[in-house]
């Protein structure tokens, strides 16, 4: 049976002493920049940095080189692109990280996402991967999905880089961690759904729900009518929640976190190498931790009823659910990170 050795500057110990620097990262990574293993905003923006670095790829090439932290690497150019609006931030935090360990962006961009959703309860342990070399080539602009992208558009794109529509509805998981600062800039730390600090099935609940509040200073490009005052629904979302080749699939998570969770992890891990050699990569997910447990089953916000959600999967009816007790609320902002 395998043993664990001790890691020479750490509390930790691991399988493989090849993975031992990257428990160094972890500590430096919770500590420092996700505020004691919080699922905050510099925790959702590292998952969404992951996504934005990975996505540059095509595979017919002539896009860029995949998960290779050329978004950190190129950063001067990609960071400018309209879509990266925001990611600056955790780009700057993510930059002297890898310097200081001796990593390269790319490996540090999809560490610090497998870590992010492990500090959000009810996730699941992410793999990761070690070794990417440094980025080579600039990542034209135009690969990331835009929100205000019709479902044919976003799916092109999606195919272009390898993803089936299935597996984008698991990877929008994402987005049950999730908050916009620049769709609306008057209300920064906008959530996606009622708990983002939670890694549940709300998102694809709350999306479902019908809308009718429009939040901050209107409704602006990629945004449609929310369902909650404090919410901020991507016009993405709602599109891919009722479009007949993704509505089935987006319910099939409402009442199923195991289900989106073995579905979201095993497309990262796809995401996470996009462009990578896997021969040349080291197995170090024995670094992620292991994510709490979410007690609280997929629900109705309260104030909302069944009646209330605008189902969009005709094969199946959608799943009765308890509805969250006390008078409805409104949903507070994520904090932005200190
Ligand atoms: C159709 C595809 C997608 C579209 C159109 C989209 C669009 C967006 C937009 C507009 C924001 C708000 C950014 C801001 O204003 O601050 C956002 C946030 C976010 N997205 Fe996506 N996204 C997509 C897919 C994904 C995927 C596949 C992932 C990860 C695997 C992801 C992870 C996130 C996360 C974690 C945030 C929150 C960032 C934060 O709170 O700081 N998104 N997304
Ligand atoms: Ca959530």
């Amino acid at each position: 049976t395998p043993v664990k050795t001790a890691c020479p500057n750490s509390k930790h110990s691991a399988f493989n002493a090849a993975c031992c620097s990257w428990f160094d990262v972890l500590d430096d990574l919770q500590a420092n920049l996700f505020d004691d293993a919080d699922c905050g905003e510099d925790a959702h923006s590292a998952l969404r940095i992951a996504f934005h670095d990975a996505i540059g790829f095509s595979t017919k090439g002539g896009k860029g080189g995949g998960a290779d932290g050329s978004m950190i690497f190129f950063g001067d150019e990609e960071l400018a692109f309209d879509a990266n609006n925001g990611l600056d931030e955790i780009a700057g935090g993510l930059q002297p990280l890898a310097d200081a360990h001796g990593k390269t962006y790319g490996d540090i961009i999809q560490f610090s996402a497998a870590v992010a959703v492990a500090n959000c309860a009810g996730s699941t342990r992410l793999q990761f991967l070690a070794g990417r070399p440094n980025a080579t080539v600039h990542t034209p602009d135009g690969t990331l999905p835009n929100p205000f992208d019709n479902v044919d558009t976003i799916l092109a794109r999606m195919a272009d880089a390898g993803f089936s529509p299935d597996e984008l509805i698991a990877l929008l998981a994402s987005h049950t961690i999730a908050a916009a600062d620049k769709v609306d800039v008057t209300i920064p730390g906008t959530p996606f759904d009622s708990t983002p600090a939670v890694f549940d099935t709300q998102i694809f609940i709350e999306v479902l729900l019908n809308a009718i509040h429009t939040p901050g200073a209107g409704l602006q490009k990629g945004e449609v009518k929310a369902p909650l005052a404090g919410l901020m629904r991507l016009q993405s979302d709602f599109a891919l929640a009722r479009d007949s080749r993704t509505a089935c699939t987006w319910q099939s998570f409402v009442n199923n976190p195991k289900s989106m969770n073995t579905k979201f992890a095993a497309a990262m891990a796809k995401l996470a190498v996009l462009g990578q050699n896997v021969k040349h990569l080291t197995d170090c997910s024995e670094v992620i931790p292991t994510p709490a447990a979410n007690h609280v089953p997929p629900f109705l916000p309260a104030g909302k009823h069944q009646s209330d959600i605008a189902p969009a999967c005709a094969a199946t009816p959608f799943p009765s659910l308890p509805i969250q007790p006390g008078p409805q609320q409104s949903i507070a902002p994520v904090p932005p990170a200190s």
